[in-house]
């Protein structure tokens, strides 16, 4: 499609959008008494307008059942993670039995390498990505600490080529091959949080199969953004947050996943908790631990039915829009933007950089800028103007234009505050 930048012409791809009306579903902060640009849905998606009732049914049953809320209220709280399954199994590409909801991201990925991460004197050595988000990086520190190994012997890095922004597949499956039998495991960033680079999961999840290691990934920026097949690529783990792309709310509960093919396996060690135990003798209070057959296995406390509450809310969300169409409409909405920025750098006569690939199949919603020449300033401006963007030194802004809430127009409006920001100066 060839675009144009005016408002008539981003207004009029709204009206064709067939998801347009779900803006109206979610609270917008305001900045100047108007609806703010929201680009940071990549670290805390808006609220939908549902969840509260969902928070409120909780409350009430709480207020009204107390205990006997856990086997009485409309939706029971003690299996309340089971209403998660089909909605949130066909987000993430995997078997009901194959997800479940429980604590919080980086928890979870510790708790996983409890059963993926058996490094002996041989096969110890971990394989992730340059510039992993921090918490993943002081995950598999402190992991390979804990089994007595060096992080600087068992971490090994893919690096970006000189001079380039993102990771090439080839260089993580070369990767792979080196480390050969001493790998252990592949734990990589589905979509990298500072370059928005999505990695081909696919083959990579093969490539460390092929030499015997496990391939888990974190898809804290993948949940709700791109289509997952986790079941058919066969991965062996996964885990993700639920409070941005999923719209859960701050620091809400996790999403994992674990491949069926291991459901059954007695000898895989994990921490074990009672949520875990057979469901149907868990109140009988036996002394010996006999794991649920599913990711469900994998749980330890009771459920933290809170949290879940707007979790569930926004997963059902997503079921009613489907992630084909949201992936449709997010791919022409990133076009858009792309298209928007292209526009005003030539009108500013600026020198933006976009380090996002610009490849549709490497890149989701999310597009990281330099805006070189510029400073703190223009994101002051922007926020100021009711553009709410990620900032992150020197001067790359990361911009999100979430398909469930943001707008065509959003993107025109934003070229507009972007370029008077920068001429203004
Ligand atoms: C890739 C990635 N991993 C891990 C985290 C940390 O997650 P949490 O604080 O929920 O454990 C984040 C974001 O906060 C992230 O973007
Ligand atoms: N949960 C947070 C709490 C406080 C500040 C940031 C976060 C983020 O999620 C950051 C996000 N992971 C990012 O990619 O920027």
């Amino acid at each position: 499609m060839i675009f144009e930048n005016t408002k008539a012409f981003a207004q009029q791809l709204d009206a064709q959008d067939s998801l347009h009306k779900y803006r109206d579903e979610f609270h917008f902060p305001k900045v100047n008494d108007k609806q703010v640009i929201y680009f940071t849905g990549n670290s805390l998606g808006l609220q939908p307008k549902r969840a509260k009732a969902y928070v409120d049914e909780i409350m009430n049953d709480w207020a009204n059942l107390a205990v006997e809320g856990h086997f009485y209220a409309e939706k029971p709280w003690w299996d309340y993670q089971e209403r998660f399954s089909k909605p949130l199994s066909k987000i993430v590409g995997a078997k009901p039995a194959e997800v479940t909801v429980m604590n919080t991201l980086t928890v979870n990925l510790h708790l996983l390498m409890v059963s993926f991460y058996q490094p002996d004197a041989k096969r110890f050595k971990i394989i992730c990505e340059e510039k992993a988000f921090p918490s993943d990086q002081y995950m598999l520190q402190s992991q390979v600490q804990f089994h007595g190994f060096k992080p600087e012997e068992a971490i090994v890095e893919i690096n970006r080529r000189e001079g380039e922004h993102t990771i090439c597949t080839e260089d993580v499956i070369a990767k792979i091959n080196e480390v050969g039998d001493e790998l252990a495991l592949v734990l990589i960033g589905g979509v990298n949080y500072y370059t928005g680079q999505v990695f081909n999961m696919k083959a990579i999840t093969a490539a460390g199969h092929q030499v015997g290691a496990y391939v888990g990934w974190d898809l804290a920026h993948a949940a709700g953004n791109v289509k997952l097949e986790l079941h058919d690529w066969n991965v062996d783990f996964a885990a993700w947050c639920s409070y941005k792309y999923m719209n859960a709310g701050p620091g809400n509960a996790s999403g994992c996943f674990v491949h069926e093919k291991h459901h059954h396996n007695a000898d895989l060690p994990r921490f074990a908790g009672w949520w875990g135990h057979n469901k149907e003798r868990r109140f009988k209070m036996e002394p010996n631990f006999d794991p649920v057959h599913g990711a469900d296995g994998w749980q330890i406390s009771n459920l933290p039915v809170l949290s879940l509450a707007p979790y569930l809310a926004s997963v059902e969300m997503f079921d009613e829009v489907g992630m084909d169409a949201l992936i449709e409409k997010r791919d022409q909405l990133t076009a858009y933007l792309e298209f928007t920025l292209h526009e005003i750098d030539k009108e500013v006569q600026g020198n933006f950089e976009i380090i996002t690939p610009s490849n549709p199949s490497e890149r989701a919603c999310q597009l990281s800028v330099f805006l070189h020449g510029e400073g703190r300033s223009l994101f002051d401006y922007l926020m100021k103007n009711g553009v709410i963007v990620d900032w992150r030194e020197p001067n790359v802004i990361r911009l999100a234009p979430v398909p469930l809430y943001c707008s065509f127009e959003d993107m025109y409006n934003f070229g507009q505050i972007l370029k008077r920001g920068i001429l203004e100066k």
